[in-house]
């Protein structure tokens, strides 16, 4: 086990694609660490140059202060599980997790006994000795990590490993993967698009964009501090709701331009607009933002209400999520599963002055954090995805 440093990481692929721009970060000896971001945000980069798979254009990668870029990822004694595992189909689970331990000479005694503990800790023992073409997706997978684990790794490096399992599994393997970690204690890093998994897994997580580090922080900072507009949509299972208010001016109540909407804005607002720049976005989670039938809503100097009609409502269950286009800003909203509301119905949508995030007009960045907010309900938000 390692702590693991990045110092001003670039990569570039032909002198063309600036992949990973000047990147830093520490993963903490034992932490369980998640590289997040959409597609082509340069995560998988980021993982190979840890694990010595490629090497950085420039910048250094060091293992408890230990300088490791012309290392191999055998001398940096790294494992990696990738989406679709490497498993020898014709070998038993036993075998393929042997492997490893086998090649570097270890004594058949240790070899049984260190297959034995891990084989237990995965749930595969029942398995063990069927060969891999013989396993579902799931156990091959578990079976792929007791192999990369087995030989007690400086640093665990994981792509996507459960992205094609089905939902159930997946779950299921998250949980599993997050005990597994704490109870070894192995750095880990894990490569992700999916903002879920990052968040039940991980005790960190950097959020990366177009090759650019946007934050790093624990899900609970990120989830209600998120740097910038672009964070805050990415982050959660419902992307936050973001609107652009131009034009705005004091009446002397507060009134922007929200599309073809005149919107009154709560006091909140005022500090956050710029002499130059009358434009800002509003951010809003949908879970604190509420639906009216149109003309029904409360109105009050603390909120922001925007309206607009009903394009779909879909069952979650214990909520139901309505999305709502007001000219052309799609807003979304969570609601009790007893609201109904029609295809096409003209509502109301009232966001509270404690649950509106404020956005630069121009760069993104956030100028104001939603105080009132509750955090995040992982354990909730987990069970949908
Ligand atoms: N070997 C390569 N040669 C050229 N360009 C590459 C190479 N590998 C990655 N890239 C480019 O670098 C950028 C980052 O890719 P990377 O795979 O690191 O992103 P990612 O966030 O992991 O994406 P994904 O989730 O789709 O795997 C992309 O624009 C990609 O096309």
């Amino acid at each position: 086990m390692a702590s693991v440093t990045l110092s001003g990481i670039n990569k570039w692929y032909g002198g063309a694609v600036h992949a990973v721009q000047d990147i830093s970060f520490k993963i903490e000896d034992g932490e369980f660490f998640g590289l997040l971001g959409p597609s082509g945000s340069g995560k998988t980069s980021v993982l190979r140059m840890l694990a010595g798979l490629e090497r950085p254009t420039s910048g250094t990668i060091a293992f408890d202060g230990r300088s490791v870029e012309a290392e191999t990822p055998q001398a940096r004694n790294v494992a990696m599980v990738f989406e679709q595992n490497a498993l020898y189909p014709h070998m038993t689970a036993r075998q393929n997790i042997s492997y490893p331990l086998k090649i570097r000479g270890t004594a058949k005694p240790e070899i049984e006994a260190k297959v034995a503990e891990v084989a237990s800790l995965l749930n595969i023992g029942h398995v063990i000795d069927r060969r891999a073409s013989q396993m579902s997706g799931g156990q091959q997978q578990r079976v792929a990590i007791a192999r990369a684990l087995v030989r007690r790794p400086n640093l665990l490096c994981l792509d996507e490993p459960i992205a094609h399992l089905d939902t159930l599994l997946r779950a299921r393997l998250r949980g599993e993967l997050k005990r597994l970690q704490r109870s070894l204690g192995t750095t880990s890093v894990i490569v992700t698009h999916d903002p879920i998994e990052a968040m039940t897994m991980t005790d960190r997580i950097a959020l990366m964009r177009d090759g650019v580090m946007q934050q790093v922080g624990t899900a609970d900072d990120i989830f209600m501090r998120p740097v910038n507009a672009f964070v805050a949509q990415f982050f959660g299972l419902h992307s936050m709701n973001v609107i652009t208010v131009s034009d705005i001016v004091e009446t002397p109540e507060l009134v922007g331009q929200c599309g073809t909407q005149k919107v009154a804005l709560p006091g909140c607002v005022k500090p956050h607009v710029g002499a130059k720049s009358r434009k800002l976005q509003l951010g809003s989670r949908p879970s604190s933002v509420s639906v009216y039938r149109q003309g029904e809503a409360p109105r009050s100097g603390d909120t922001v209400v925007i309206s607009g009609r009903v394009y779909v409502a879909e069952q979650l269950g214990d909520a139901i999520l309505v999305t709502v286009q007001a000219g052309d800003a799609t807003l979304q909203a969570m609601t009790l599963p007893t609201d109904r509301f029609g295809l096409d119905e003209p509502v109301d949508l009232v966001i509270r002055e404690d649950a509106l995030y404020v956005f630069d007009g121009e760069d993104q960045r956030t100028l104001r954090f939603a105080s009132g907010q509750s955090a995040p309900r992982i354990d909730r938000l987990a069970s949908y995805a």
